[in-house]
């Protein structure tokens, strides 16, 4: 019998622009002290992409314009039941100003400086693909939530 067990949905926006991403530096909760992108729960009877753009409002400040959808990445951990499933968007273009809220400090970092020493451990896997704009698959083992224990990774033509 094959039961589904539905997975936690969640959404990253990355703002790629001009040779550089924005990212935000967790202040609080889930992934405290890493940068990611800006992201979080999608809400009962809310799309995916909206959620994107709501969360990147919430926690940038800013209001995404063009927005492509690249990768979808599965987290398993060993120590929660449900595996996430992030939804990862470039945002190509967006209006206002990023600032800082009490979720997330926004940091522009140019592509060859990325901090990857503080970002997760999955993120140099997919970033380079990312970066160049390419579609990717990705399901990621976390050990904990600092150890990554193995993965399977794929460019894929469509999503
Ligand atoms: C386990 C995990 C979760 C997330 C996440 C939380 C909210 C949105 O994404 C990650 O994001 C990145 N880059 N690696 C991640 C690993």
């Amino acid at each position: 019998e094959h039961t589904l067990v539905a997975k936690k949905l969640l959404t990253l926006a990355i703002v790629n622009r001009e040779g550089r991403v924005l990212l935000g530096l967790k202040k609080r909760g889930f992934g405290e002290g890493y940068y990611n992108g800006f992201g979080g729960k999608v809400e009962v009877g809310e799309t995916v992409e909206a959620a994107a753009r709501r969360e990147l409002q919430e926690e940038a400040v800013i209001i995404a314009g063009n927005i492509k959808k690249q990768g979808l990445l599965t987290f398993h951990f060993d120590d929660k039941p449900q595996p996430w499933e992030v939804h990862v968007f470039n945002v190509l273009d967006y209006n206002g100003e990023p600032c800082e809220t009490d979720e997330m400090s926004p940091q522009w970092f140019s592509h060859d400086q990325i901090p990857f020493d503080k970002m997760w451990k999955d993120d140099e896997i997919w970033y380079p693909h990312f970066l160049a704009g390419h579609l990717f698959q990705g399901e990621f083992f976390f050990r904990n939530t600092h150890h990554l224990d193995s993965y399977n990774f794929d460019v894929v033509s469509k999503l």
